[in-house]
């Protein structure tokens, strides 16, 4: 089994105070930090681009999961890159062509994640899934953190589990939106090994991020 990793979101941190938020989380115990790009056109939503993923690089030796929610995402990819993403996520609604766009972010050394939207099948995907590091389910449509899990997401987690089995080939899977102290274990039986969470990592508990990064692991 795969080791249950915790990325957590930076679109629940105080905006203000984004470089000690980062210290916050990697004292507690955070594997990677997850970095939601929006565009206010693939979702209706605006948060941050490359030169604020840049300015945060140099603190932090942790991964920066960026997940783009940007459309068209191609012509960015190299900009996400350069400014320190580790894993690109990229949603297949938002290239004209995915294997195209999956070959880009791979030529420029980085680890390749496609998202899937909670209505999303997963044969958008299959043929590439021996090309793809990270499969990340949105558990809530995308555009904003705080919504309510969606419960029926977990059976495309299976299968894809499933498939990997099947085909014996490596790919991580990542859920992502409404993560919680309930639902957690439902994820990670169901097949997750990286969990996003914006909300229940910095509100709950008085906003003690190691408790409730242990609380999420713990299942
Ligand atoms: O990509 C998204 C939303 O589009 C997510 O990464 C959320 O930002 C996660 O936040 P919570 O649902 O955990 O508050
Ligand atoms: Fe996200």
């Amino acid at each position: 089994m795969k080791k249950i990793q915790i990325s957590p979101s930076i679109l629940s941190a105080d905006f203000s105070q984004l470089r000690n938020e980062i210290k916050r989380l990697e004292e507690g115990g955070a594997d990677m930090i997850h970095v939601d790009v929006m565009d206010g056109h693939f979702v209706p939503n605006l948060t941050m681009g490359p030169p604020i993923i840049k300015s945060l690089r140099k603190f932090t030796k942790l991964p920066f999961d960026v997940h783009l929610m940007i459309s068209p995402v191609h012509k960015y990819i190299k900009d996400y890159a350069d400014a320190g993403a580790d894993i690109i996520t990229i949603h297949p609604e938002a290239t004209e062509n995915l294997a195209v766009s999956i070959d880009h972010i791979k030529s420029l050394g980085k680890k390749v994640g496609v998202s899937l939207n909670p209505e999303s099948k997963i044969n958008l995907i299959t043929d590439l899934l021996n090309q793809i590091d990270l499969v990340l389910i949105m558990s809530v449509n995308p555009g904003f953190g705080g919504q309510k899990f969606m419960p029926e997401v977990l059976e495309k987690i299976k299968e894809l589990k499933k498939i990997r089995d099947q085909k014996n080939i490596d790919f991580d899977i990542e859920i992502d939106g409404g993560i919680n102290f309930d639902n957690n274990k439902l994820a990670i039986e169901a097949g997750a090994n990286i969990l996003v969470s914006g909300t229940t990592i910095f509100k709950n508990n008085n906003g003690d991020i190691k408790k409730n990064i242990d609380l999420l692991k713990s299942s």
